[in-house]
């Protein structure tokens, strides 16, 4: 069988290789002419998998190595015949390490307290859950929004958006992108909710660019430089407004997820799907693939203090300045829309929090929950 992949998709040789022939292509330039000799098409986020893409085609599977299906016609590939699989998850662990990494530099930059801020959550699935699991085990005060879950599981433990707006001093935004129907999504965030935003607001958004209206933030911040803003996704990416990136306080191209375990996670997800489909065993797997981390372990003093602690380790593992620094200095050499998708190509390895071993000279109970909380492994003395 022939599969056709995204250039962006790693070890998709040593994984999809066991099953057919693999051929590469860079996911903007996938045409209903690249696809149609193949059997499986494996794509990320930026290929709009829709009934002009697939019809006329022999495709018999369709995986997207990412959680998100916006770009997925899913009733298309159903009036075609074609299986489908996305994986949900698979990077969900690296937003939260992006979402503690860039909440921890502005509390930092601006002389806050982290802790003591209410952290508003805004779409609790596989992402934001795991943020709100993270912040519980940290002690910091969160609010939830979801009303599909509110729905499904009686409503405690949720509010409603303009109470959470209200509320929190911090608002991270992870939901899916949805067009229509009682929960839609698209500009979730719009004009009236962007200026009901209190002064001092971090505002962060890490679900989908379509979620928030960027002409009414960036509306905002040029009359008052109020919020404080990190930006992963942006509206029509990678083409993305330079006006708003430059008013931002951390612009970065759709990497909040791109750690490698996440990566490698979704290309596994995928494999297992379309082995499952054929009917054969997924020989291959991430146990013996995964590379391991180039900073296995790090001895940290026992009295160091938190915040110390915290920043050293969130550094050495994944600060999303270099992110930031990494757009920039792309697009001033290839201009915006080029640069986004080279700096994503491109990507340096990063691992998540959960890879490293903080090792503790002494026992440091209160220490050892932070660290823990944050995501790190711990290891204390006997
Ligand atoms: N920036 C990045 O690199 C990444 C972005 N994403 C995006 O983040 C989104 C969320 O990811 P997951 O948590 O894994 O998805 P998920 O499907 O597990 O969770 C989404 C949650 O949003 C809730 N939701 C739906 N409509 C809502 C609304 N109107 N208001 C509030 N909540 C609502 C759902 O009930 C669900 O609990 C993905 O769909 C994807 O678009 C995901 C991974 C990486
Ligand atoms: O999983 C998702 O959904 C995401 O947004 C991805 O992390 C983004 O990755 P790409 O597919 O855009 O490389």
């Amino acid at each position: 069988m022939r599969i056709l992949v995204d250039e962006n998709v790693p070890l998709a040789e040593a994984f999809f290789g066991e099953l057919g022939e693999v051929t590469r292509q860079p996911g903007r330039e996938m045409s209903a002419a690249s696809v149609r000799d193949h059997d499986a098409l494996v794509v990320r986020s930026i290929t709009p998998v829709n009934a002009a893409l697939v019809a006329g085609s022999r495709l018999k599977f369709v995986g997207t190595c990412t959680i998100g299906t916006d770009h997925v016609d899913l009733a298309a590939l159903r009036e075609h015949g074609i299986g489908f699989a996305n994986a949900p998850g698979c990077n969900a662990e690296a937003v939260v390490d992006y979402v503690l990494s860039s909440l921890l530099l502005l509390s930092e930059r601006d002389g806050e307290d982290l802790f003591a801020k209410t952290v508003g959550i805004v779409g609790a699935g596989n992402v934001g859950g795991r943020l709100a699991a993270r912040l519980a085990a940290l002690g910091i005060d969160h609010l939830i929004c979801d009303p599909p879950r509110a729905d499904a599981e009686g409503g405690v433990g949720f509010v409603d958006l303009d109470a959470l707006i209200a509320r929190a001093d911090v608002i991270c935004l992870h939901t899916p992108l949805v067009a229509a129907g009682a929960h839609a999504t698209r500009h979730l965030l719009d004009r009236r909710r962007i200026e009901a935003l209190a002064p001092g607001t971090v505002l962060l958004n890490a679900g989908r660019g379509d979620c928030l209206d960027g002409t009414a933030l960036n509306e905002r911040l040029a009359r008052d430089a109020d919020l404080r803003c990190v930006l992963d996704v942006w509206e029509q990416e990678p083409g993305i407004d330079e006006a708003l990136y430059a008013r931002v306080d951390l612009a970065t191209p759709h990497i909040a997820g791109h750690s490698v375990d996440g990566k490698l996670r979704g290309t596994e997800m995928i494999y297992q799907a379309l082995s499952r489909q054929l009917g054969l065993p997924a020989r291959q797997s991430l146990e013996r693939l995964t590379p391991a981390p180039w900073l296995p372990r790090l001895v940290l003093d026992a009295d160091t203090p938190r915040d110390d602690a915290l920043r050293l380790c969130a550094r050495a593992c994944y600060d999303p300045r270099r992110d930031a620094m990494g757009l920039e200095r792309y697009r001033r050499r290839l201009g915006m829309a080029q640069g986004f998708d080279a700096y994503r190509r491109d990507y340096p390895v990063r691992r998540e929090f959960q890879t490293l071993e903080v090792a503790l000279t002494a026992a440091a109970p209160e220490l050892e929950a932070v660290l823990r909380g944050f995501g790190f492994g711990v290891a204390t003395p006997d």
